[in-house]
């Protein structure tokens, strides 16, 4: 779910390059993951394209776009898995070597990890 923020403008949303912007974000974010061997690990299970899909409306989600989030609850998906604190890290490397590759401006970047992060207790095993 939406971690309670409305954003109602899509300030962000546009700054990310819209639909077609966040869609080419999380294929390279994919990419990056497929080298990244902190975490592919525990995606050995997953169905990729589902994920792809969840992880695309999420973003549009969180920046303002005209998408609701339908995916399973961040809790609930990540408990199991003991996320440490380094994997959570490596995955918002993998995202900003993404929206880096997107030229995406340091300022929309911040901005969505900043609402990323507010995800972080949720995802992060304690
Ligand atoms: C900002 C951080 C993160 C966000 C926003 C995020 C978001 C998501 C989303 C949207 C899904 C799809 C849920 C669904 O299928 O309905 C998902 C699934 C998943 N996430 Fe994350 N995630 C984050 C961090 C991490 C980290 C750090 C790891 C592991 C190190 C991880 C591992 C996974 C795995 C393995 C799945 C697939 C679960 C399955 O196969 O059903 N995630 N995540």
């Amino acid at each position: 779910a939406c971690t309670g923020t409305r954003h109602d403008d899509a300030v962000l949303y546009r700054e990310l390059g819209g639909q077609s912007g966040i869609t080419a974000i999380v294929d390279g974010f994919l990419y990056e993951l497929a080298e990244d061997t902190d975490v592919l690990p525990l995606f050995a299970n997953t169905d990729i394209d589902r994920f792809r899909e969840k992880f695309i409306e999420q973003l549009c989600d969180v920046s303002g776009g005209p998408c609701e989030y339908s995916g399973d609850n961040m809790r609930e998906t990540h408990r199991d898995m003991q996320v440490t604190r380094a994997q959570f890290n490596s995955v918002v490397e993998d995202l900003i070597r993404a929206m880096e590759r997107r030229d995406v401006p340091v300022g929309a970047q911040n901005r969505l990890l900043k609402r990323l992060a507010a995800m972080y207790g949720d995802i992060v095993y304690r």
